[in-house]
């Protein structure tokens, strides 16, 4: 029996996305965000989907992959990483923004391989008549819980139209989009991205959110703006209010030394972001939750690698999230449903979305949940008109890669990158 499926041609299209002036610790968002949509042909007539970052390096290097894979049956997804780690030959991307971490060569061939494997996998389950989730192993949860992500903003992008979110740099106006989020999604979580003022400033809002929400778990990640001294004085003052804290401090062995002198777990989406991090993270004590992200962790498969070796260490996991669509949100959810000790409401940029390449309906949020879609493969539909508009978009809009600070010194020449700040 011959049920090979074969990659007869891989389409990638970068699109440009709107995004509000969401503030950080190395900059604000531009006014558009961009991603690269995967989209694999197969010789039966089968496509599959899937989404990434699209930077112009990596662009670059997905175009690479694109002519390796070809040819290459949609199931042999250890040999398409073994040829995407050959053909990569140790060369390293980078993120630009610093967000997520240093990316080792291992790293980089963990985010180019995501999207084909995640797009073979959207193949294999709709040729096989099965959702994602059960070709990973069958969802133990059916519904994926997320937190409400909160951001410092702009009232919108200078010299632009304002955005549909109001202005929210005070510790009363964090509250007010906290409470907007969770009325319009349900979630039942909060975290908020600071790093952006003074750390007293940001125990402010957390406390003013601590106050409004009193029943709903509480996160902070200041993207290693602090020392180590700060992130200790924080961390032992928000004793108590916090679920976790997330990258306080930048590298391995200050997370660490930060690890033994605050009450509260430490989480990270920027100290163990491969795999050769774990060891030392584990020898260390650096951090008790890692936060997954299957475009840089190597799509599902790897992902679910990472689950099982935090699950042996007894480290907990959550997971990451950048400015996304909905290709990735359907990822991630069948990840999640299928990821027993996925322990804490995931991150999404969802809410601060206003426009998708897919059809919409299939992913709906709900008492801050999203239940995995039921449809073979990942279950979402690509609509043609709005990738054409997204992807005209990129080609208008002229960023290229994703410039937080630079376009921070756009608006204040004499703001300057520093990690950690405080
Ligand atoms: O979008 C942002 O500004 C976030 O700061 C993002 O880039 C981070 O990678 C991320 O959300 C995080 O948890 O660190
Ligand atoms: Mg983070």
């Amino acid at each position: 029996m011959n049920d090979a499926l074969r990659i007869t041609g891989v389409t990638i299209t970068p699109v440009a996305f709107r995004d509000p002036a969401l503030l950080n610790a190395v900059g604000v968002h531009e006014p558009y965000a961009l991603r690269a949509i995967v989209e694999i042909d197969t010789d039966q007539g089968i496509t599959g989907l899937g989404e990434t970052y699209a930077d112009e390096g990596h662009l670059h290097r997905l175009r690479q992959a694109a002519e390796a894979v070809t040819g290459m049956d949609v199931h042999a997804l250890g040999a398409m990483y073994g040829r995407l780690a050959d053909m990569l030959n140790g060369q390293t991307g980078t993120d630009g923004h610093g967000l997520t971490g240093v990316i080792t060569s291992g790293g980089t061939v963990d985010r180019v391989f995501s999207p084909f494997e995640v797009a073979c996998l959207d193949i294999q389950g709709k040729a096989a008549g099965r959702s994602v989730s059960d070709l990973l192993g069958g969802a133990v949860r059916d519904r994926v819980p997320f937190s409400a992500y909160l951001f410092y903003k702009w009232r919108g992008h200078p010299g632009a139209e304002d955005d549909l979110w109001e202005e929210a740099l005070t510790p009363d106006q964090i509250v007010a989009q906290a409470r907007r989020m969770v009325d319009t999604y349900g979630f039942s979580a909060i975290k908020l991205k600071g790093g952006v003022f003074p750390p007293d400033q940001e125990i402010e809002a957390i406390r003013a959110l601590r106050a409004a929400f009193p029943g709903l778990p509480l996160r902070l990640d200041p993207n290693a703006a602090w020392s180590v001294e700060t992130a200790i004085r924080v961390g032992r003052e928000l004793d108590g209010v916090l679920e976790y804290l997330e990258d306080p401090t930048p590298g391995l062995q200050d997370m660490a030394r930060v690890a033994r002198d605050v009450p509260m777990p430490l989480a990270t989406n920027m100290c163990v972001v491969a795999f050769e991090h774990l060891a030392p993270a584990v020898e260390h004590g650096s951090v008790r939750i890692v936060l997954s992200d299957h475009h840089y962790w190597g799509g599902l498969h790897r992902s679910k690698l990472l689950a099982g070796i935090c699950d042996t260490f007894g480290m907990g996991l959550s997971m990451h999230s950048n400015s996304h669509l909905g290709i990735s949100l359907a990822a991630m959810v069948h990840l999640a449903a299928v990821t027993p000790n996925l322990t804490y409401a995931c991150d999404t940029h969802w809410a601060w979305k206003t426009e998708d390449v897919i059809e919409s309906g299939t992913l709906a949020f709900e008492n801050g949940a999203v239940r995995p879609p039921q449809g073979p493969g990942l279950g979402v539909e690509l609509d043609r008109d709005a990738l054409a508009r997204l992807h005209e978009q990129y080609l208008q809009c002229g960023i290229r890669n994703r410039d937080d600070t630079g376009y921070m010194q756009l608006i204040d020449p004499s703001w300057a990158k520093r990690i950690p700040r405080w």
